[in-house]
């Protein structure tokens, strides 16, 4: 089967911001409907933790059952704790602290990459999150069957620490690596993330695009939002 890919643009981030909370609040509720537990991969960046925002504004907020979502991340800035360039803190102050401070989301769903003080060096968060993402796999597979994915494309085409032409993106077999010398505007220059194969396992993937690329190779439409349909339908849990 051919997965259909989409893609939707939208006048400005704001827009596609609220649009993709909605898609996702719906889609979750429709995936309730036929499983227990979903898996979902956050990203970071302005349109990313706007999204959360956006979805914990929303109020189909309480249409979905919080309490089966898994929440992970595609990629970390490897910093410490609590650090306001992490991820995991914007998106915890986004979203993920009101719904498992309500009761909602069991704090335990909340699969955040280790920071640096948690593990040493990039590497060493890496393998502890490869190892977290092979508890919740199915038998054969190295992370679990992420059910719906957010990621942001930077100017430059990078898209969850998948920076063009950086080596860390031709590395196989693993689930997650750690970047070093990162070339984003970012202050963090160490990075973890998942890698491409991992990405790839995906059911549905969403990805807001840089209006102005400044590759070549990048999408030449403005503002976009990119779904993926599952590959093939998924028998309940
Ligand atoms: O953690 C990150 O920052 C993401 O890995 C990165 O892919 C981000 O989503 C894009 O750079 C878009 O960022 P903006 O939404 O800020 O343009």
């Amino acid at each position: 089967m051919t997965a259909e890919r989409r893609v939707v643009v939208h006048p400005d981030a704001d827009t596609l911001a609220e649009a993709a909370a909605a898609r996702l609040l719906v889609r979750l509720t429709d995936l309730q409907s036929t499983q227990p537990e979903t898996h979902v991969v956050l990203t970071g960046g302005t349109v990313g933790i706007k999204t959360l925002a956006a979805v914990a504004a929303s109020p189909l907020i309480d249409a979905v059952d919080w309490s089966g979502v898994h929440l992970w991340w595609g990629d970390e800035r490897f910093l410490p704790d609590e650090d306001a360039d992490r991820n995991e803190t914007q998106a915890r102050e986004a979203l993920v602290d009101e719904l498992v401070s309500a009761g909602a989301l069991p704090a335990d769903h909340v699969h955040a990459m280790p920071p640096l003080g948690a593990a040493a060096t990039p590497e060493e968060s890496a393998e502890a999150y490869a190892a977290e993402l092979a508890r919740f796999a199915p038998d054969g597979a190295r992370a679990p069957a992420f059910d719906v994915l957010l990621f942001g494309m930077g100017p430059d085409g990078h898209v969850a620490s998948l920076f063009p032409g950086h080596p860390a993106l031709d590395v196989a077999g693993v689930a997650t690596v750690g970047v070093h010398g990162s070339p984003s505007r970012r202050p963090s220059a160490c990075r973890s993330r998942s890698t491409r194969s991992t990405a790839r396992a995906r059911c549905g993937s969403w990805r807001r695009a840089p209006r102005r690329p400044t590759r070549s190779h990048a999408p030449s439409a403005a503002t976009t939002c990119t779904a993926r349909r599952p590959l093939a339908p998924r028998a309940p849990r």
